[in-house]
């Protein structure tokens, strides 16, 4: 009788796997962000990716970075976090996780608060010198929500639809 499979993926993994997933309907062309909500048992209570409020077109409003603020995407698009957290299948996410692509800037990280996540686990922090990210970690560290970096414990995961699986080295 062989034991139980041992290389299975671990929550963390399985998490921010689901929040990168969730990432790839982002039709944001420069930065595709997915967040995945977990609650204390692990189920998934809420995912979302960023991107326009439904019903606004993808294709009329813009997807720019630069220029005048009403020319890019930044006045209308909504970020990752908000989304997993209106997705959510409970208003109430107080000791629930969230595991997001990109580390939370300041107005998610209010919304984050408020909703009653008690924990982020990021990927990237590329904006970490920016003043939206510093004031969403003063505002973590005052409410004593705990945030952490993912660090995978392999490279990458592959999708494989033929063999309908799940790879990874
Ligand atoms: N944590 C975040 N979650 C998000 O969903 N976003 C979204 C807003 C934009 O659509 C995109 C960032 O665009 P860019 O400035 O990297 O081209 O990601 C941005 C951040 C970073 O604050
Ligand atoms: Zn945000």
């Amino acid at each position: 009788m062989s034991g139980k499979r041992e290389d299975v993926l671990g929550w963390d993994e399985y998490f921010m796997s689901l929040a990168l997933l969730s990432a790839g309907r982002s039709k944001d062309p420069n930065t595709q962000v997915g967040a995945c909500v977990a609650d204390p048992h692990n189920r998934i209570v809420g995912i979302g990716y960023n991107g326009f409020p439904r019903g606004c077109s993808d294709d009329r409003l813009p997807w720019a970075r630069e220029g005048a603020y009403l020319d890019t995407k930044y006045p209308f698009v909504c970020h990752a976090e908000v989304n997993a957290i209106l997705n959510a299948i409970t208003r109430d996410l107080t000791g629930c996780r969230m595991y997001v692509a990109l580390f939370p800037c300041n107005e998610c990280t209010k919304i984050i608060i408020q909703s009653g996540i008690g924990e982020i686990i990021y990927l990237s922090d590329k904006y970490a010198a920016t003043d939206s990210v510093r004031a969403s970690k003063i505002m973590l560290d005052s409410s004593g929500t705990a945030y952490r970096q993912f660090v995978p414990s392999r490279p990458s995961l592959t999708i494989d639809f033929f063999t309908c699986r799940l790879h990874h080295d």
